[in-house]
């Protein structure tokens, strides 16, 4: 009679494992510049968990807080239910943090690098060399580190934040200098943590790249959490509209602009853009006018909403 209660338990103990991150009203001022304005959220375990923002939205001062390496003004910021400042040791071995390229070890080749950062977390030289090559750096392990190009530092900089097999990792903008051979590469590394049940905290301007990989993301806007949710919950509830591409040399501005539940009209790169809430009805009535060869259906996607919230949606579009 034993194994019911075990198995209860251990689905209770499944339903409500507390969360990595916990953060709460935090705030951080510079100056007369609030950059963090009153943050809430909480990262749960085992989560790839996206922070979008624009510049300056307090992204990179936030990473920091939860890592342990700046201290909040208010708020309670807790990891694995301690509060990372003042620097706490214990969490140390925890943690994975994406090194700057400036406190790299220059002088010494990638794998020596790599090595020196594993010595310092107690890890072995196996370590070392299994990182090396999940970031595909085995090639350039001889190489000096003030030899490898952007790309390959910026790899570098990720295998020492997995170098120790860290349960909670921080990335601030990994693929920042990627081409996209080597960012698609990374995604698989990265997905490749998360089967394994590490959380991520991830920082990106590359929007898709956020859609593609994060379970839930929050978009900073000005130091405050502008929204927070899944990628899919975010583009489903956001009541962007459906965008229809119509060839251009087959319907007038005014011929779009005349059919029912059309919101907007505009040109672009060859087509005309029918904005729509109902894009079934629209589709019909340019089915009747021009037929269907060749138009595209393109609903919102995270960019559209990002771009929507943070304001840079780029009003060259003429409303018709
Ligand atoms: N050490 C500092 N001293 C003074 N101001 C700072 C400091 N660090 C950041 N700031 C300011 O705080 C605000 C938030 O900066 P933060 O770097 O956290 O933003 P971010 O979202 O990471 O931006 P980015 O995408 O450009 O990296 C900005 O206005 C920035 O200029």
């Amino acid at each position: 009679m034993s194994e019911p209660v075990s198995v209860q338990s251990t689905i209770r103990q499944e339903a409500a494992p507390g969360p990595v991150i916990l953060l709460e009203e935090v705030r951080k001022r510079y100056g007369d510049r609030q950059a963090v304005a009153g943050v809430s959220f909480e990262v749960r375990p085992g989560e790839f968990f996206g922070l979008l923002g624009p510049n300056g939205a307090g992204k990179t001062t936030l990473i920091e807080m939860m890592e342990g390496l700046r201290q909040a003004d208010s708020g309670t910021v807790t990891v694995f239910g301690r509060p990372p400042w003042p620097r706490d040791i214990a969490l140390l071995p925890r943690l994975g943090v994406q090194t700057q390229s400036s406190a790299f070890f220059v002088r010494q080749t990638a794998r020596e690098h790599l090595r020196t950062v594993a010595a310092l977390y107690g890890a072995d030289r196996a370590a070392a060399e299994r990182t090396l090559a999940s970031v595909q750096l085995t090639e350039q392990g001889d190489t000096r580190v003030e030899k490898l190009s952007g790309g390959q530092r910026q790899r570098l900089a990720i295998a020492s934040a997995l170098v120790h097999d860290p349960e909670l990792i921080f990335l601030d903008e990994p693929t920042a200098a990627l081409d996209p051979q080597a960012r698609r590469e990374l995604w698989k590394v990265l997905r490749a943590l998360k089967s394994a049940g590490r959380t991520i905290v991830y920082t990106t301007h590359h929007i898709d790249e956020a859609e593609a990989l994060c379970d839930r993301v929050a978009i900073l806007v000005d130091g405050r959490v502008a929204v927070l949710d899944t990628p899919h919950h975010l583009v489903a509830s956001s009541g962007l509209p459906t965008r229809l591409l119509v060839p251009a040399e087959r319907m007038t501005v005014e011929e779009g602009a005349a059919i029912p539940d059309v919101r907007r009209v505009t040109a672009e790169g060859g087509s005309l853009v029918l904005e729509t809430s109902e894009p079934g009805r629209v589709l019909s009535a340019v089915d009747r006018l021009i037929g269907l060869h060749d138009v595209q259906t393109r609903t919102a996607t995270l960019e559209d909403i990002y771009l929507d919230l943070t304001g840079h949606l780029q009003s060259s579009e003429q409303q018709s």
